[in-house]
Order: C-alpha cells, then sequence, then structure tokens
C-alpha cells in the first residue's frame, strides 16, 4: 500500500531514489514533466490550446521550465512567464531554463501583459511542495490575477500556495486539475481545499511503492492494486453458514428504509443470513418487496456480526446500546442513530467493543468529537478518537479516511459527488456488516468495504450521474467483485 509522505519527505525521498538508481536529479525532473506531458496529451479536450507556464525559482519551476520546452517541441504555442531571475533559482531550474529553445516565448512575470486567450492552458509551476510560509508580495499577486482570468488552470504537483500537509493559509492558486508526482499530498485530499485542487491525478515518475514506503509514515492511499490481497479466499464447498450471519439494527417506524438498504447491501456483498430488525407492522410490506431478507422485531441469537444505526431513531435511550455492547460483545458497526446517541452520551464510547468500526459522516464525527475548524484537525481528532477507544473510525466523505487502533490512517480512493444522496450511508453499513460477518478482521472489512462501496458507486454513476439513489449503488455491488476479479 502506497504511503502518502509528509512534504518535508519529498527532498529525502527524491535524494534516496537518485542515488540508489545512479541517475541525477535533473533527470527526475525530466520523468517528471514527461509524465505531466503525457496526462496532457491524453486529455483530449486540452490539446490544441495556447498555453501559458508560470514558473517559479524553485524545482517545481524547474519542472515548468521542463515543460515548457517538451511541449513546444511537439508543437504546442507556448508562453513561459519567469517570475524569479536565473541567479536566484534553484540548480535544476537553471540548467532547464539554459535548455530552452530560442524560439519559445519567455516573459518576466513584471513585463507581461496578462494577455491570456479564454481557452487556454494556464499551468502553475511557481510553487510546489518547498512552500515554507504562505504567499505575499509580487507572488500573491500574480496568484491573484491566475485566479481571476478564465483559462483552463491545471497545477504541477500541488497548486501554488498550498502547503504539503496543512490547511492553507491565505490565497492559493485554484485550479481546475492538479496532476500530481507520484502519491498525493496530504492537502490535496481535504474538503477544504477542493475550490483550489480541482479534478486531481497522479502521474507515476518512476519511484517506486517499495522505495516510497522506505521512508516512515503512517498515512495509506488505498488503492485498486491493494484490494484482492485483503479479501478471504473462498473454496467451492462453502455453504450460506460460512458466509455469515449478520443483523442490521435500527429502522424505527417511518425509516424502515434505512434498514431496508444496509440488509440489501449485505446480501449484495455476499452475506449468507441477513436479519434486518424492524418493527413488527412493517414486516409484510417489507417481506414482500424484499424476500431474501429475513425478518426479525427481537434480537437474533449466533449472529456473527451486526450493523447498528441506520434510521434508528433519535429518542433513543443509551441503555438500548449498552444492551447491545454487552449482548454482543464483538467488533460491530456502528452508525447514523447509534453515533448520535454516542454523542449525547458519552461514557457509551467506554463501552464499545473493542475493533468496533463507526461511520461517521463530517456532522456525526463532529457531534461526537466537538467542532473542527478544518480538515487537518479532524483528522487529528479521528486518530485520537481510534486509538483512544482502540476502535476503527471511518470517516466519510471524498477520500475516505479510515483510521485504526494501532494509529494508522488510509485514505480511499474510490467514490464520487453523485453518491451524497440518502441512504448511501446505510449501504456502506451494510457493505462493512457483511464482510466483518464473513469472518475478515474488522480492520480488513473496513478497508474492502469502503472501497467496494465507492468503487460500486463508480460503477453507478457511469450511467446515473446526478440521478443515481442508494439503490443504484447496492445494484452494483457485483459488478465490484467481477471489476477487481474476486472469485
Ligand atoms: N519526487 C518528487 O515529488 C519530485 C519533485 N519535483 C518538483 O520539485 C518540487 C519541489 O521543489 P522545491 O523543493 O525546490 O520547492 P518549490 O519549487 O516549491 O520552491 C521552493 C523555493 O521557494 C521558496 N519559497 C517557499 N515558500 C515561499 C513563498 N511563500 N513565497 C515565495 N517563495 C517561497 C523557498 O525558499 C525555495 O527557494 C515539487 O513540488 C515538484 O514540483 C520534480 O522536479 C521531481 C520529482
Ligand atoms: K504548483
Amino acid at each position: 500500500m502506497r504511503k502518502i509522505l509528509a512534504g518535508s519527505q519529498i527532498k529525502t525521498l527524491d535524494q534516496r531514489f537518485i542515488q540508489a538508481k545512479g541517475i541525477s536529479s535533473l533527470e527526475l525532473m525530466e520523468e517528471a514533466a514527461c509524465a505531466f506531458v503525457d496526462w496532457l496529451m491524453e486529455q483530449s479536450d486540452l490539446r490544441n490550446r495556447p498555453v501559458f507556464i508560470f514558473a517559479g525559482k524553485g524545482n517545481n519551476g524547474g519542472d515548468g521550465m521542463a515543460i515548457a520546452r517538451l511541449l513546444h517541441t511537439i508543437g504546442f504555442s507556448v508562453t513561459l512567464i519567469a517570475t524569479a531571475s536565473k541567479e536566484d533559482s534553484s540548480i535544476d531550474n537553471q540548467l532547464n531554463s539554459e535548455r530552452l529553445p530560442d524560439s519559445l516565448q519567455v516573459v518576466s512575470s513584471d513585463s507581461f501583459d496578462w494577455k491570456i486567450p479564454v481557452g487556454a492552458i494556464v499551468i502553475d509551476a511557481l510553487l510546489g511542495v518547498g512552500l515554507s510560509y504562505p504567499l505575499e508580495g509580487r507572488l500573491l499577486e500574480i496568484v491573484r490575477r491566475i485566479n481571476e482570468i478564465s483559462a483552463i488552470k491545471i497545477a504541477v504537483d500541488i497548486p501554488t500556495g498550498l502547503p504539503a500537509d496543512t490547511v492553507v493559509a491565505g490565497e492559493a492558486v485554484r485550479a481546475d486539475f492538479t496532476v500530481s508526482f507520484q502519491f498525493p499530498k496530504l492537502s490535496l485530499l481535504f474538503p477544504d481545499h477542493a475550490a483550489y485542487v480541482g479534478r486531481l491525478n497522479f502521474v507515476d515518475i518512476g519511484i517506486s511503492v517499495d522505495f516510497q514506503n522506505q521512508l516512515e509514515g503512517s498515512k495509506f492511499l488505498l488503492e485498486q492494486g491493494d484490494i484482492p490481497a485483503l479479501h478471504l479466499k473462498k473454496n467451492d464447498f462453502i455453504h450460506k453458514g460460512d458466509m455469515g450471519k449478520v443483523m442490521l439494527i435500527g429502522g424505527s417506524k417511518g425509516k424502515v428504509g434505512a434498514i431496508l438498504l444496509a440488509s440489501q447491501a449485505a446480501l449484495r456483498a455476499g452475506s449468507g443470513l441477513v436479519y434486518a430488525n424492524i418493527p413488527a407492522d412493517e414486516r409484510l410490506t417489507c417481506q414482500v418487496a424484499f424476500p431474501e431478507i429475513m425478518y426479525s422485531t427481537e434480537l437474533v441469537e449466533d449472529l456473527d456480526a451486526i450493523g447498528v444505526g441506520p434510521g434508528w431513531g433519535t429518542t433513543l435511550h443509551p441503555e438500548e446500546l449498552s444492551q447491545l455492547f454487552q449482548k454482543y460483545a464483538f467488533p460491530m458497526v456502528l452508525d447514523a442513530d447509534a453515533i448520535n446517541l454516542m454523542a449525547k452520551y458519552p461514557k457509551l464510547l467506554h463501552e464499545i467493543p473493542a475493533n468496533s468500526i463507526l461511520t461517521p459522516h463530517l456532522k456525526e464525527f463532529e457531534r461526537l468529537v466537538g467542532s473542527c475548524d478544518n480538515h487537518s484537525i479532524r483528522l487529528k481528532k479521528a486518530l485520537e478518537l481510534a486509538t483512544t477507544y482502540q476502535i476503527i473510525v471511518v470517516l466519510k466523505g471524498a477520500y475516505t479516511c479510515i483510521s485504526t487502533p494501532d494509529g494508522n490512517q488510509y485514505f480511499n480512493t474510490t467514490g464520487n459527488k453523485y453518491m451524497a444522496t440518502a441512504g448511501s450511508g446505510d449501504v456502506l453499513t451494510g457493505i462493512i456488516t457483511s464482510f466483518l460477518g464473513q469472518g475478515y478482521a474488522p480492520v480488513q472489512a473496513a478497508l474492502v468495504g469502503v472501497f467496494h462501496h465507492g468503487l460500486a458507486g463508480d460503477i453507478a454513476a457511469k450511467s446515473k450521474n446526478r440521478g443515481l439513489i442508494a439503490s443504484d449503488i447496492i445494484r452494483s455491488i457485483p459488478q465490484t467483485f467481477i471489476e477487481l476479479d474476486i472469485d
């Protein structure tokens, strides 16, 4: 699994890599510039447009110079706007400046006329992960002007002004696309930075995952290639008893939909037997509509896992959750109203069975831990919650973050904005409960569950777009196993 390194580690990584490979830092920069240009060439709607590249004094600016040369060579109309004098610039920046052909138009930012046609591409190579203080003075002015013009803005590695690991202070480039080298910087995953990062892409510059992972770090990116190894193998002789008997608890009167969504999702994720705990007078209708689910008003015995909370109601007594913790003293999934109940009665947190999985969305999370000014604080609090109570915290949203009791954080790469719809979270509860019931270790169940949920949403979004509803995610769960080649 790929580590998300801190901004301060990236220089060390570069140095170690070029030493190990016996290449120069200039060659690595060329690799990065080529990867950027390859990405650009793959975007059919971005070709044949004039390109304006703003280059700063560091290696991000050096990337910009190399990109300018490469794009010019393949026939793009390129204007390079240099913000620093050559003497003031990093060595590789200077070397790339010397490599620029005479036919390429280079202007100083001081004399640039800002005549950028609508529809042109503006490439931001002003500053990268070397940012060490908020933007000010001349550079701040340039960034403000870039943000005002109407062009397609693409940030090289990271939008100028964003720190790699924390929340922006002041101004930063508001990019339409960010093309980040090799791995994301943590701050690119913050919702606070959505307006700066635009669409995030990673390009490979040849530094292998094993190489990156030699550096210290406890934050990881959860990617498609990581998932098959996390799955349990199922042999041909299994029967439904081996696939887990689970119960979804919640669904108070008028809110049974939530528990039905979770229950169907559990079945689609592979559970052998799924019970839905719903009021007696709702049973008949539900049985007819969803015959594969079993219904019970009582708590069933010998369960392999439970998921508690979707549509449970907000007038519950803390004893109801306390009793569940005592009766099923094994890891369970706690969502929605179960989380709201714990927020109201924090003493319940001490009673949660170890390795249980909490799946709050941002608002539920803040009800639980108090309001957070930004995502960086939220992530710290999520980790604190996980390590203090020895539980797994799944903080839902774009790049859902899974914090584990041993202090790791995993950021998911599947999912999309169309999944922000009623019932989407209930589906996740059902999927994770299903994997837990099938015998997956709790951390595995959370990682695999979150990934499949997002992937099902991505599959559904292809045909449903803004019209996507939670049932579409459920219908797409089977396709996720096919896409990941899980038998
Ligand atoms: N493995 C990688 O990730 C690679 C990184 N490369 C590039 O190298 C970049 C990092 O290069 P550098 O370390 O030179 O960093 P930058 O290019 O971000 O620039 C650092 C320079 O800017 C100055 N500076 C810091 N904050 C400032 C501010 N607010 N206003 C004005 N100046 C400021 C610093 O004093 C330093 O001189 C990456 O972002 C990436 O674009 C690539 O060239 C090659 C591979
Ligand atoms: K940049």
